[in-house]
């Protein structure tokens, strides 16, 4: 093979002296005889919005589970270790021809418009990249269901869809209205009573339920009730213990679940986003069986956090104690902050001292974990086993750890805090699991504290439905252009969110605006643009998601035609010399791969870092990242410009190639000729080859 390499030998993988010379290695030439240059046939693809999506194929050869392959016997055994890519993107690069494969990837949330087997199966040969659940909404069993059936999508037809499980956080929303389907509209004039109360279903007429307990004590006559960012907009009148009267002023539908903000002389009031921690708002339901180890089921469980005052951190000493007592992991016991007269309320009786560890345990634990706790270390909270307001969103979270999802995103994310808390945690409790956390951003704190946020994170969302209306509608678009500009620049996938299709719910065209909107996230180069309600309970959940796809590639191409990227300042984020390393060649790299216009760049990476500091330079052709396991596989679905594929591989990169290449050119994946520049995190180095 002829081929030019630029090597980059360093002895191990961590150099620990950064004097040491970046030396090429003696036993093999820094480069190789020049090969020629082949002339490229401009690839004239039709990407029209009315193409219709290739249709799917399974095409997924071996059986993927062959040893790590290495030495001279790759073409004898080349076959039998097979590669995996998924089948829709197959069948596009064949269409398409590599060039031109879509590199803005797709979300798509799950109601009950798409969880069916076959409409699932529609979605992913729509260009589906990642499904998406919203703990909103739903039982989890219905959740479960749907995220065995991708499973068995992704197994029996050779898809690699990844799934983000969304978690509720804590908002404040309305209930159902009357039966989880229907949506009641509220007329101008009209006195609607919201309220925390329990109430037999139906409701009252006109009737909402609200999810927060302080709702009546925290709002004021005078205040503005908006129901989903001002969709439906009431005035506060009159409060009546836990029912709070209320004038609609802006009529409108309100649909079940609908987001809830109240405003005071123009502003918006947030004590409770202030105040709650991020993961932990909803109630439980204490006789739900999935809910957690054995309730008692006569339990009533306080689950509201209210009232002022500050938070109660975690002593030192108990988590000392406890430490002492033999847990492996106290970090993730940190939690975010305890309330004091929250702990009061329900633990009363008890030690002062003990309280906020018991809460600690509790939130971050099991039922099991806490008996534990108070057996060994407070044999005085024994009593609190009983007492336990284990939050559901954390129930949400251990669904997710054991349900082995690809993504958890957490909802109003307030601080860096919350997500080291939850990637601790989530480390303790499935040791090799690697579930990516996506930090939505969706609160004016989270803005606040964004760098923060994002380089805790290992990923963001613009969630532009909320975020909507906490800030200004007119400061969305520069919000969503600095989030999409930070996160590209920290190297972490971001995904623009909400209302890009809305109309679709209901119409089969999108307004131009909306085509207009989408064509700009694009623009932007956003990792991913995902679907909500369209996809979710809309009419027409396969036609938004082929406009996605459409205008994404048709933007992409043009701006890729035109050269009119501008080029955007990345700042150096590795905090090791090793990472140094990786982050130079993938710039390098790229920054070749764009100069000498070559066919694809070839990545093999074990952890898939190497292939997200090549998306985060946003190449010209599309990145093919070679990884060892199916979860690394599925995680890099959701980034820029990457096509992962699953394959065994040695650290001997003349194998690897050459293995590569006869398993894609037997697949009429490439061909011969095609111009590749080749990168791997076990190697150091650049190779710059045609296909033999
Ligand atoms: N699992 C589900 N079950 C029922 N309805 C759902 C489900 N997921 C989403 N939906 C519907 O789709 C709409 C849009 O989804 P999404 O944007 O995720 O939620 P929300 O609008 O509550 O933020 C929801 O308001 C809800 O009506
Ligand atoms: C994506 C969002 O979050 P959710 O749909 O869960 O409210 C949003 O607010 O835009
Ligand atoms: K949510
Ligand atoms: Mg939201």
């Amino acid at each position: 093979m002829a081929s030019q390499a630029l090597h980059f030998l360093i002895p191990t993988y961590s150099a620990p002296n950064r004097s040491l010379s970046r030396v090429s290695s003696p036993s093999k030439p820094l480069l190789f005889a020049q090969s020629p240059r082949r002339v490229r046939p401009i690839s004239a693809i039709s990407s029209d919005i009315e193409s219709s999506p290739s249709s799917p194929s399974v095409l997924i050869s071996g059986n993927g589970k062959g040893g790590i392959f290495g030495g001279d016997g790759a073409a004898a055994v080349a076959d039998a270790s097979g590669i995996e890519v998924d089948a829709v993107t197959e069948a596009e690069m064949k269409e398409n021809g590599f060039r031109s494969t879509r590199r803005t990837k797709l979300v798509c949330t799950i109601g009950p418009a798409t969880c069916g087997f076959e409409q699932l199966e529609a979605l992913a040969v729509g260009g589906m990249n990642v499904a998406r659940i919203n703990m909103c909404h739903g039982t989890r069993d219905w959740h479960r269901r749907v995220i065995e059936q991708v499973r068995r999508l992704n197994e029996e037809k050779g898809y690699a869809v990844a799934i983000m499980m969304d978690t509720e956080g804590s908002e404040i929303h309305m209930g159902d209205v009357g039966g989880a389907a229907s949506a009641a509209r509220a007329e101008d004039g009209e006195i609607w009573t919201f309220s925390v109360r329990a109430f037999d279903s139906p409701l009252p007429e006109r009737t909402i339920n609200v999810n927060y307990e302080g709702f009546a004590e925290d709002v004021k006559v005078g205040d503005d009730l908006l129901v989903d960012g001002g969709m439906v907009r009431f005035e506060v009148i009159e409060k009546i213990g836990p029912d709070v009267k209320c004038r609609c002023t802006d009529p409108g539908l309100l649909l079940p679940r609908a987001n809830l903000t109240f405003w005071r002389d123009g502003s918006l009031v947030r004590e409770r986003n202030a105040m709650l921690p991020t993961i932990s708002s909803k109630s439980v339901d204490a006789t739900d069986p999935s809910a957690g180890d054995n309730y008692p089921p006569d339990l009533v469980v306080p689950q509201k956090w209210r009232s002022g005052g500050d938070p109660y951190p975690l002593d030192p000493t108990v988590r000392e104690e406890w430490r002492s007592n033999g847990e492996s992991d106290p970090a993730h016991l940190q939690p975010m902050a305890v309330h004091p007269q929250f702990i009061i309320k329900w633990n009363c009786g008890l030690k002062v001292k003990s309280m906020p560890m018991a809460f600690v345990v509790i939130i971050g634990h099991s039922i099991g974990i806490l008996k534990a706790a108070a057996e060994s270390v407070l044999p005085h909270l024994t009593n609190v086993t009983l007492h336990h307001p284990l939050p559901i969103d954390w129930l949400d979270i251990d669904f997710g750890i054991s349900e082995g999802v690809d993504f958890i995103a957490i909802s109003f994310v307030k601080s860096a805090e919350v997500i080291t808390h939850l990637k601790s945690y989530i480390a303790a409790r499935s040791r090799d699991s690697d579930i990516a956390v996506i930090a939505k951003i969706e609160s004016v704190d989270s803005l606040k504290n964004l760098e923060e946020i994002i380089r805790a994170s290992d990923g963001a969302m613009v969630a532009r439905g909320d975020l909507g209306a906490q800030i200004p509608l007119e400061q969305v678009p520069s919000a969503q252009q600095k989030i999409v500009q930070l996160c590209r620049q920290l190297d972490r996938p971001v995904i623009v969110a909400s209302q890009l299709l809305e109309s679709m719910i209901e119409y089969p065209t999108p307004t131009r605006a909306e085509v207009a909107d989408v064509s700009e996230a694009v623009r932007q180069r956003a990792d991913a643009l995902m679907l909500s309600g369209e996809s979710a309970m809309g009419q027409y959940p396969e036609k938004a998601l082929t406009v996605l796809r459409s205008v994404s590639l048709r933007i992409e191409k043009w701006w890729r035609e035109e050269k009119r990227q501008e080029a955007m300042v990345l700042p150096e984020i590795s905090s090791s010399f090793a990472d140094s390393i990786s982050e130079e060649i993938c710039n390098s790299a790229a920054k070749m791969a764009d100069n000498l216009e070559v066919d694809a760049i070839f990545v093999y990476t074990k952890a898939g870092q190497m292939a997200s500091l090549l998306s985060r330079c946003r190449p010209d052709c599309p990145i093919f990242a070679f990884t060892t396991t199916t979860s690394v596989r599925r995680r890099l679905n959701l980034q820029w410009g990457l096509i992962p594929f699953r394959l065994n591989f040695s650290d001997d990169m003349e194998s690897n190639l050459n293995r590569t290449f006869s398993l894609l050119k037997a697949r009429g994946m490439i061909q011969s000729g095609d111009l590749v520049i080749a990168v791997s995190d076990m190697l150091q180095s650049i190779q710059v080859m045609n296909v033999p």
